[in-house]
């Protein structure tokens, strides 16, 4: 087992100066503190740039340590190339005059999960669900940028009052593969980052982190969510595992990786409420595994969506109405993200299969508020040309809703869930 260190003891404030209402720093100026963490304080404040208030996350301490300073960029690169409605957006970032790191944020209204929500009883399974859905499609846009969040808990996912959630926190994110945009040298050692009550079974034994260990930890939270239980302690409730454990970190870690879990449908009450293949697609995120997870917060939010769109008639996702040459239908669902249309087995909607496995079109859907975005791939195909509404693609063009995607003989229109 890896040794346990707490991701507070890289970090040791030194003078750190707190601010209050109506003091400045640098060209801000603080209207209020909304938390504090390990590394960083987090402020309300104007700035001369910002009409709105923003968000000012700023290090408690000067970059003098390397650790501090590879964590602060580290979160900066990857927020800055993350642009879903579920992961905060960043506006800004820089170095105050006193060598201080900070960076300036969209000001997010509401509160994080631990203070919407007690977990002392089960939640209505919609909102769960869709909760859960969010956070996975936040997650997968940095997933398929090779980022791993490696702190998923209640704390870091942001409920606003639209009731809409958002992935907040990512101090702590790394590289998992050589393509990542952040680099796998971003390292902390072999320490154990993150909460052990969300942590995971490769975590304990030192394997590396993927973006199945955060699936591993949104699948902790969607069962607690759905039962008020944790998933490895089948006598006590949530909230009583979470106070009995408080300071035995080291208890919770081996639970992760010896506790067998405990079936959702052991509990009278979830067999009741709750639809049994959603109950499966939880037992599935919850894998000691990580090979036999969802692979990515993208699976697993697909499998959540297909869950809301049927059995609990909450759509979430968009759906695509396919009706193709013979005039077979068929549908998919679309979660936000890039989606292609093309010739092989892994885009979204495959149009034919001549063996060429080529994208023809890119949708790039933003989620929820959004019209997706078509666009052309590479030079026209001979004879499966992408049309809209009976005119050549050319170029990005906004799919407002009952447009007719046509490509050879394949039609297709996409429907966006309601708002
Ligand atoms: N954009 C935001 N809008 C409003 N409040 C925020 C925002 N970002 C963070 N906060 C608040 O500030 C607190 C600390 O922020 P954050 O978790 O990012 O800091 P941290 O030092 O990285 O924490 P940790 O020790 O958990 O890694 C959060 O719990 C939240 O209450």
């Amino acid at each position: 087992m890896a040794a346990f260190a707490s991701t507070d003891r890289i970090f040791e404030p030194a003078m750190e100066s707190v601010f209050g209402p109506g003091d400045r720093y640098d060209e801000f100026v603080i209207l209020r503190e909304l938390g504090t963490g390990s590394f960083a304080r987090v402020y309300a404040a104007m700035s001369p740039d910002y009409e709105d208030p923003i968000a000012l996350k700023l290090s408690r301490s000067v970059l003098g340590d390397e650790a501090t300073a590879l964590r602060a960029l580290r979160e900066v690169r990857i927020l800055e190339t993350l642009t879903n409605p579920h992961v905060v957006h960043i506006h800004d970032h820089g170095m105050g005059r006193d060598d201080r790191w900070y960076m300036v944020m969209e000001l997010l209204r509401g509160a994080d999960m631990l203070a919407v929500h007690d977990f002392h009883e089960p939640m209505d399974p919609v909102r769960a669900v869709r909760w859960a859905y969010e956070a996975c499609v936040g997650l997968d846009e940095g997933h398929r940028l090779g980022i791993v969040h490696r702190d998923i808990k209640p704390e870091n996912l942001w409920i606003q009052p639209s009731d809409h959630l958002k992935v907040i926190d990512f101090g702590l994110a790394r590289g998992w593969d050589a393509s990542s945009t952040m680099g796998i040298s971003a390292t902390m050692g072999h320490m154990l980052v993150g909460t052990p009550h969300y942590s995971q079974p490769e975590q304990v034994k030192g394997t590396p982190l993927t973006p199945a260990s955060d699936v591993y930890s949104i699948g902790i939270v969607l069962y607690e969510l759905l039962s008020a239980r944790m998933p490895l302690f089948p006598k006590e409730p949530c909230n009583a595992v979470r106070e009995r454990l408080l300071d035995e970190p080291l208890e919770w870690l081996s639970a992760h990786v010896k506790k067998p879990l405990v079936p959702l449908d052991k509990y009278r009450d979830c067999r009741k409420r709750l639809p049994y293949r959603l109950i499966q697609i939880v037992h599935w995120m919850l894998q000691k595994d990580p090979a036999k997870r969802p692979q990515t917060g993208g699976a697993a939010a697909r499998s959540l969506a297909s869950v809301l769109h049927g059995e609990l008639d909450a759509p979430v996702a968009g759906l695509v109405q396919v009706q193709d040459r013979d005039g077979a239908r068929s549908s998919s669902l679309m979660i936000p993200g890039q989606h292609t249309i093309g010739t092989h087995d892994r885009c979204l909607i495959q149009v034919g299969s001549d063996g060429s496995n080529r994208d023809l079109a890119k949708i790039n859907w933003l989620g929820y508020t959004h019209e997706a975005i078509i666009e052309p791939v590479g030079a026209p195909h001979p004879t499966l040309r992408v049309e809209l509404n009976g005119h050549p693609l050319e170029g990005p063009v906004r799919l407002v809703p009952g447009t007719v995607i046509s490509v050879g003989s394949t039609r297709m229109v996409l429907e966006y869930p309601p708002r």
